[in-house]
């Protein structure tokens, strides 16, 4: 385990350790949620990384009923289709004991982004925030969430004097249009989890820790130096 100012790094040795621990912390967190408030609020992030950790997070054992899901980002890509982030959710997280857990999912099935911001983040705003987790990924590029480097609404993504809610977002690394929580949203949280697998992934966040070159611009260095509680991050080879 290694710490630092908002910082902490928790090591496994294969991705299966790591998921199982990450399940086990991240549904304590929720049976905390329910046990204060009678309801938990759970923000995940999509791509490939979390499938493990959604298959044991769906076995734990909690009133899911009571627990309201959505996602930190969305490609705008219909459910059917591969890089659905929802679609993940629904096949992985959304099974076994969290079945009945609530989900707004952010695609609305409008033609853009754009078209479907204001539906989407009437979801969010739905929502009764502070959530109990948000759990983010990282790409090789530094993004996390879709704020993208280079992203065309990156800078209002991040910027903490705009309302909450969720911006569309296009850039060059990030495939299709994209809509993403804004920071200020994603970090009404009362745990962050960034959760990255492999070396590389490890160098481009010890990069953005230092802050080094390119690395000081990274979106993820955004989200380390911004949040008011500690980041736990969970990484394995
Ligand atoms: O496109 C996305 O990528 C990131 C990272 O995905 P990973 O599979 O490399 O971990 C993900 O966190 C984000 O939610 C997703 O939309």
């Amino acid at each position: 385990m290694t710490t630092s100012l908002n910082l902490t790094i928790y090591d496994f040795t294969d991705s299966h350790a790591l998921a199982t621990a990450l399940a086990a912390r991240v549904a304590d967190r929720l049976r905390a949620g329910l046990l204060e408030r009678g309801f938990a609020v759970l923000a995940v992030s999509g791509g490939r990384t979390p499938l493990q950790f959604f298959d044991l997070l769906a076995r734990a054992t909690l009133d899911w009923s009571k627990v309201q899901v959505t996602l930190v980002d969305e490609r705008w890509v219909d459910e059917r289709d591969p890089r659905s982030n929802a679609r993940m959710v629904r096949e992985h997280l959304l099974q076994a004991a969290a079945a009945s857990a609530r989900f707004a999912p952010l695609y609305t099935g409008a033609a853009t982004p754009e078209e479907g911001q204001a539906e989407a983040a009437r979801r969010v705003h739905a929502l009764p925030l502070p959530f109990d987790a948000v759990m983010l990924g990282m790409g090789p590029d530094g993004h996390t969430a879709s704020f993208f480097p280079g992203g065309d609404q990156l800078a209002a993504a991040l910027d903490p004097n705009l309302p909450t809610g969720v911006l569309p977002m296009r850039a060059p690394g990030a495939g299709e249009p994209r809509i993403t929580l804004t920071l200020p949203t994603l970090l009404q949280t009362r745990h962050l989890f960034l959760h990255i697998e492999g070396e590389d992934k490890r160098e481009v966040l010890a990069r953005a820790r230092l802050g080094l070159g390119e690395a000081a611009h990274y979106p993820v260095r955004a989200v380390l130096e911004r949040s008011p509680v500690p980041v736990d991050v969970y990484w394995c080879p």
